[in-house]
């Protein structure tokens, strides 16, 4: 099969496309701050929205992969007037529904929706920012969870990988 082309309704958030790597810092409140590496990859199949997937990993000081931490994926779909729905799952009992906007190289996500199984932490709202910053992803995650409201826990800069 040929190469579907990029749909056009993809075409505020096709800057996201292929395959990013990098680093972040991680914390909250009631966890001691971290180091770790992440790989995220977007992908499209000639329809309407993008394919997601992100990895991490716990690196040491010297910047090696210790153990694999969260992972998560989902489907990032555009809508008329620069607006992004994002649905994504997680191996932790959470799934989460996000809108946002796009404005230029730039994305904010709020949760719409957040529902856990018995056994997930609670979890009851994220915020998310995504940006292209001198061709890099830089982006950062605030968390309500466990009784803190709106709190840092991530954020990362990755390079695009050819
Ligand atoms: C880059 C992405 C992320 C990484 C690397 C990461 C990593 C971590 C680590 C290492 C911990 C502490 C140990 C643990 O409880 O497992 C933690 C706690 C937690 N994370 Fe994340 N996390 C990420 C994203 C998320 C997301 C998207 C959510 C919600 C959907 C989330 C929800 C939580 C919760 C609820 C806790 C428990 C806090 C507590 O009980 O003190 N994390 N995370």
């Amino acid at each position: 099969m040929e190469e579907p082309e990029v749909h056009p309704d993809l075409e505020p958030i096709a800057f996201l496309l292929g395959r990013w790597e990098g680093a972040g810092v991680g914390g909250y409140p009631t966890i001691e701050s971290f180091n770790f590496g992440q790989e995220i990859e977007f992908g499209h199949n000639g329809k309407p929205f993008l394919t997601y997937v992100s990895r991490t990993w716990l690196l040491d000081d010297a910047g090696n992969r210790v153990r694999p931490l969260a992972t998560e994926s989902g489907y990032w779909r555009p809508q008329p007037g620069r607006q992004v729905e994002v649905v994504l799952a997680h191996p932790t009992g959470i799934v989460e529904i996000y809108i946002g906007e796009v404005v230029f190289n730039k994305i904010e996500l709020r949760t719409d929706v957040v529902a856990r199984t018995e056994s997930a932490k609670e979890y009851t709202a994220g915020h998310r920012l995504y940006g292209l910053v001198n061709g890099n992803l830089m982006w950062a995650y605030e968390m309500a969870a466990v009784g803190h409201p709106l709190t840092d826990h991530m954020s990362a800069e990755l390079k695009k990988v050819a």
